[in-house]
């Protein structure tokens, strides 16, 4: 891998090896589930009802940022459940046979993963939000006149949804969850305690200290602090002896170009380009894109939610803008008409 790849493992795509990775430090039951409080609590309440009464629990639909743990969750709703899960995702799902031929393999009590369900086609929304509702669908076979319905019966099942867009769902198909939750980035504290648990796993000894750099730097984000835990152990095992202290992490996370507040190149090339290209803006975050080499989904996606959340990035109706925060960040003198500009959350 050469630098240019290893940085997009950490922030984007992950590969094989990475997939392998994140599998081994999952947490299992609910219990061992990091932060997310109430969630948690809410879950657990509901999976023991469900349990108690013998019955398949409510849908559930859970939504928020990339890494930040749903894909987990799902697995522990079909561990505490002792049931078995079914892993699909809605780009997988572009037609309504494709959702057809899911659920006529659905046995009594399976959890169906559905991840990034709000890619999927219409018609498959419909079909699903029928099939959660009454565990029967009519499946259309042929077409014209000649089409005709075969009526399809479920067993009771468990739909476990998974957006990074609840905004992006139709109502009738989010009316039939009847769990939600909203997952929130974790605080330094937790994320210190998932790279504590992680290097635990690993075998690897970190302080306080190099456990703390790492948290502060992981951007809420478990996944990234998995990850970042990982650039880290690569560093201190051939450079640093094997221990991660606050110095290994600190050199070893500037190596990999993640700065103190967690931004990464590409954080720093939208901002960059942002303020020294177009004089801090408003410009499209098309444009930016192009100026940054990259495609404006990744911009999008990965970069601007940080940068916004930093509150470095503002979106205004006429395109993107750099606040004086973003400017300071860069060591650059923060222009004077900046405080003018209106500013509103949703740009398009
Ligand atoms: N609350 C948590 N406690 C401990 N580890 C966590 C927690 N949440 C996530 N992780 C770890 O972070 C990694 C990413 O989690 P996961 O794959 O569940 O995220 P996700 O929200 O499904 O992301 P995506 O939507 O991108 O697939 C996993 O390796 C998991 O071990």
């Amino acid at each position: 891998m050469d630098e240019r790849e290893e940085f997009e493992a950490i922030v984007a795509e992950a590969g094989p090896e990475d997939r392998a990775f994140e599998a081994a430090l999952r947490p299992r039951t609910l219990d061992e589930l990091i932060g997310q409080e109430r969630v948690r609590e809410q879950l657990s309440l509901m999976l023991e009802a469900a349990v108690a009464r013998g019955r398949t629990p409510d849908h559930v639909l859970l939504s928020g940022p990339p890494g930040l743990g749903k894909t987990t969750i799902a697995m522990i709703i079909a561990h505490q459940l002792s049931a078995p899960l079914r892993i699909t995702s809605g780009p997988a799902i572009q037609h309504a046979g494709d959702l057809a031929a899911i659920l006529s393999g659905v046995n009594e009590g399976d959890v169906l993963f559905i991840d990034e369900i709000h890619r999927m086609s219409r018609p498959a929304e419909e079909l699903l939000y029928m099939a959660m509702e009454d565990f029967r669908v009519d499946v259309i076979v042929g077409k014209g006149p000649g089409a005709t319905a075969i009526p399809l019966e479920i067993p009771p099942f468990t739909v476990v949804g998974a957006t990074t867009r609840a905004g992006l769902l139709p109502s009738p198909l989010r009316d039939r969850f009847g769990f939600t939750a909203q997952l929130d980035y974790y605080g330094a504290d937790e994320l210190h305690r998932i790279v504590d648990r992680s290097s635990g796993l690993l075998d690897l000894e970190v302080t306080a200290e190099g456990g703390r750099e790492i948290a502060s730097r992981s951007r809420g984000t478990p996944r990234i602090a998995n990850r970042l835990l990982r650039r880290v152990r690569d560093f201190a095992e051939v450079r640093a002896g094997g221990v991660v202290d606050h110095t290994v992490a600190r050199d070893a996370l500037a190596l990999y170009e993640v700065d103190e507040l967690g931004l990464d190149r590409l954080d720093r090339a939208v901002l960059d380009a942002l303020c020294r290209s177009f004089g801090g803006g408003p410009v499209g975050v098309s444009t930016l894109a192009v100026a940054v080499g990259e495609e404006r989904e990744t911009v999008e996606e990965l970069a601007e939610p940080f940068l916004v959340r930093l509150g470095f990035l503002a979106r205004t109706p006429r395109g993107r803008v750099a606040t004086p925060g973003a400017w300071r960040h860069l060591g650059l003198p923060v222009p004077a008409a900046l405080d003018q500009l209106p500013l509103d959350d949703d740009p398009r």
